[in-house]
C-alpha cells in the first residue's frame, strides 16, 4: 500500500485542506494520513474563525509518523506562520527519499488569510527547496515572484523564477484566467501545457487542494512527475466537471463520481 501524508489546515466544511486531500488519497488508492497545522472554521461562504497549532504538536505528529511508517509522499497545504514554516522545513530535511509537493497556500477564494503575510518569504525560503513540486495559483505566483501574470507568457516567466527560487519542478494554475483551464509545468529546462476544458461551475471550493494532493498520490504511485501532473489534472477536472452545490455558497468537487458510477450507487 502506498501512503500519502498531508501537512495542512483543517477545512470544516470538507472541501479543501486536510478533508480534501485525504478523499483524494483515498478516491487514487492510497492510504492518507495528516499533520494538522491550523484549525479553520469554515462553510462554502467563508473563513469565521483561524487557530493555528502550536509547534511542538505539529512536530511530534510529523515525526511520530517517520518514525513508524514508510511515507512515499508528502503533499504540504496551509502552513500559517514562519514558526510551523521552520518546524516543518526541521522536521522534513534530510528525509530526501519522499518526494514533496508544496501547494504555496495563502488567501481562500472568499478571502481570508490562510498564510500570514509576514510568512511569505519563509515560505519560498524554506520550503521551496524542499519540493519536488510547487503549485501556486496565479495569485500566489504574483505575491513570490513581484509580478503581475495576465496569460501564458507571465505564467512561464513567473515559473522560471519560482524554479529559481529553489523548487525542482513548478506548475503555474490557471484556474483563475480566462478561457480553458491551462497550467504550465516547468522543470528548469522545458515548458509542459496542461490543457483542460473550463467548466461553467460556482462549485469549485478547494480545487487546488485536490490537485496538488492528487499530483503527491501519483507520485507515491511511482509516477514521474510530467506523469503525475498530467494524470492529476485529469482528476480534478473529473472532480470539477462532477462538482456540487452544498450549503450557500462556493460547492465542494466530487472525489468519488467515478467510483460511485462504477458501484452503480451514484447519487445525482
Ligand atoms: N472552472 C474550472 N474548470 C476546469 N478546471 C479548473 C477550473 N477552475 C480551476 N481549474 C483547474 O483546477 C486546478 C486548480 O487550480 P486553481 O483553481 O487555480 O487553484 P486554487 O484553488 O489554488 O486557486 C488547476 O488545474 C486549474 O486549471
Ligand atoms: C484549511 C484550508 N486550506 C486551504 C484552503 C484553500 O484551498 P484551495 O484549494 O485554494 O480552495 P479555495 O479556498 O480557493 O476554495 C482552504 N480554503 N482551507
Amino acid at each position: 500500500m502506498k501512503t500519502v501524508l498531508t501537512i495542512a489546515g483543517s477545512d470544516s466544511c470538507g472541501g479543501a485542506g486536510i478533508q480534501a486531500d485525504l478523499k483524494t488519497f483515498s478516491a487514487l488508492g492510497t492510504y492518507g494520513m495528516s499533520v494538522i497545522t491550523a484549525v479553520t472554521a469554515q462553510n462554502t461562504m467563508g473563513v469565521i474563525n483561524v487557530r493555528e497549532m502550536d509547534v511542538e504538536i505539529v512536530r511530534d505528529q510529523i515525526d511520530c509518523l517517520f518514525d513508524d511508517i514508510m511515507i512515499h509522499a508528502v503533499k504540504i497545504g496551509m502552513v500559517s506562520s514562519v514558526e510551523i514554516i521552520e518546524t516543518i522545513g526541521s522536521c522534513l530535511r534530510g528525509r530526501t527519499d519522499t518526494p514533496i509537493v508544496l501547494d504555496p497556500v495563502m488567501v481562500s477564494k472568499s478571502g481570508c488569510h490562510l498564510l500570514r503575510p509576514e510568512s511569505t518569504e519563509a515560505l519560498s525560503k524554506v520550503l521551496f527547496p524542499l519540493a519536488e513540486v510547487v503549485t501556486p495559483n496565479l495569485f500566489e505566483a504574483e505575491v513570490i515572484t513581484g509580478q503581475k501574470i495576465n496569460n501564458i507568457d507571465g505564467m512561464e516567466e513567473a515559473a522560471v523564477k519560482i524554479h529559481d527560487l529553489g523548487a525542482r519542478n513548478v506548475v503555474v494554475k490557471g484556474g483563475h484566467l480566462a478561457g480553458d483551464a491551462v497550467d504550465v509545468l516547468y522543470d528548469g529546462l522545458h515548458f509542459d501545457y496542461l490543457k483542460g476544458t473550463r467548466f461553467d461551475t460556482p462549485n469549485t471550493h478547494g480545487t487546488g487542494c485536490t490537485f496538488s494532493s492528487a499530483i503527491a498520490a501519483y507520485l507515491a504511485g511511482g509516477f514521474s512527475v510530467p506523469e503525475a501532473v498530467r494524470e492529476a489534472k485529469k482528476y480534478i477536472s473529473g472532480a470539477i466537471e462532477n462538482s456540487f452545490a452544498l450549503g450557500h455558497g462556493v460547492g465542494p468537487t466530487h472525489h468519488f463520481y467515478a467510483l460511485y458510477r462504477k458501484a452503480g450507487v451514484y447519487n445525482e
